[in-house]
């Protein structure tokens, strides 16, 4: 589905609003007597958030049906959109889907899957302009894999270890979700500790991930620990290892981590391979100064609280950007959506404008 500039603009501000509240400090949840008088506002911007969120997807949905009583024929051309509105419509379907159902599914991906995949591009942009050295040993990889007369993709990922690594390091330095959360369905004993049934148990993925026990100098942004003879070799981001969990685990753990295992470290490489990062307060290697001074900012997915001032200027001329400068141009994820053998989500609109602080 494509959007029009403004709606983009409305979806990525709801996005980075829901994140900020999921993730916001509620007196509320700790002092009683404080309930129910909102006296930090987030009851009434979670009710203006919603409403605007609503709005927004009540205009896809309708720009969706005139689009699609237009075109006869979208058997080649599907969305994610398509597909539910398919769904919905389908009078034998097993499950009946509702215009609800379908606004809550297309919140669900916004919410859960843009602001973590943006974040962890920033953040890895962020560390690789710092570690001069890795962004180097990186750009020496996709010299040797993909070249320079071509654009880096999704799969080219596989054949690419050190980004592969790249990637690891900053989900276990920089989680974008920095916890997950479960309910006890019976008592459980941990540690002399009594927890009882129904309490709600929050695990701290961002601790994990800087577990002394694990990972050496654990505060040190080093991908290499992820390359054949570091700590991290065989360890598994996707719920496997319990030293790691960016992804969380089990049956509920993020149903979107394959596809952002792809996407995310294809765009970065492509932000890596097309363009030339200049800061302007160059870092002595793993110093500070460049786009140090990081610092996450309060929310579900932890942001830079002041972005990072980078000017990007473009170094190859040979390779085709088209899919690249238009990814800049749109700013949504969900307008790049396309379900052919699965969903595929490029969510290059929406990483590229916030990379590029536009
Ligand atoms: C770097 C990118 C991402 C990270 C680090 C991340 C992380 C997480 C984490 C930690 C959880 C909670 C898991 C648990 O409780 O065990 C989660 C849940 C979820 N994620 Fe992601 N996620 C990412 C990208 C995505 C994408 C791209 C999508 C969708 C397109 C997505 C959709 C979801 C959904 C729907 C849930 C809720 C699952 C449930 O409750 O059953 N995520 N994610």
């Amino acid at each position: 589905t494509d959007l029009p500039g403004d709606m983009a603009d409305a979806a990525h501000d709801c996005a980075k609003q829901v994140a900020e509240l999921v993730g916001a400090f509620n007196l509320e949840d700790y002092v009683p007597l404080c309930r129910g008088w909102d006296l930090q506002g987030l009851g009434r911007r979670t009710r203006g958030v919603h409403a605007k969120f609503d709005a927004l997807l009540e205009t896809m949905i309708k720009n969706k049906g005139k689009e699609r009583r237009e075109v006869a024929d979208k058997a080649n051309a599907k969305d994610l959109l398509d597909i539910l509105m398919d769904a919905a419509a389908d009078p034998t379907a097993e499950v009946k889907l509702t215009r609800d159902s379908i606004k809550a599914f297309v919140l669900d991906i916004f919410t859960a899957g843009s602001d973590t995949t943006a974040t962890t591009v920033e953040w890895m942009m962020a560390e690789l302009l710092n570690h001069p050295h890795c962004l180097q040993k990186l750009r020496t990889e996709l010299d040797a894999v993909v070249g320079r007369s071509q654009l880096v993709g999704e799969p080219d990922v596989a054949q690419m270890p050190y980004l592969q690594a790249v990637l690891k390091e900053t989900l276990r330095l920089r989680p974008p979700a920095v916890f997950a959360q479960r309910e006890a369905m019976q008592p459980i004993y941990v540690r002399g500790y009594t927890i009882p049934v129904k309490t709600s148990v929050f695990f701290n993925i961002f601790t994990i991930g800087r577990d002394v026990t694990w990972w050496e100098e654990p505060l040190e942004f080093r991908p290499e620990r992820f390359m054949p003879g570091g700590a991290g070799e065989d360890v598994d981001p996707k719920g496997q290892h319990l030293q790691l969990m960016p992804f969380g685990s089990g049956r509920r753990a993020c149903p979107g981590m394959g596809l952002a295992m792809q996407a995310v470290p294809a765009f970065l490489a492509a932000l890596v391979q097309c363009f030339d990062w200049e800061v302007p307060n160059p870092p002595l290697d793993g110093g500070r100064g460049g786009a140090g001074e990081c610092q996450e900012a309060a929310a579900c997915a932890p942001s830079h609280a002041a972005p990072s001032s980078t000017t990007p200027t473009i170094n190859c001329s040979r390779i085709p950007l088209y899919p690249l400068a238009l990814s800049f141009h749109i700013t949504l994820p969900l307008s790049y959506i396309s379900i052919s053998s699965g969903i595929n989500l490029q969510h290059a609109g929406l990483l590229g404008t916030r990379i590029l602080g536009r």
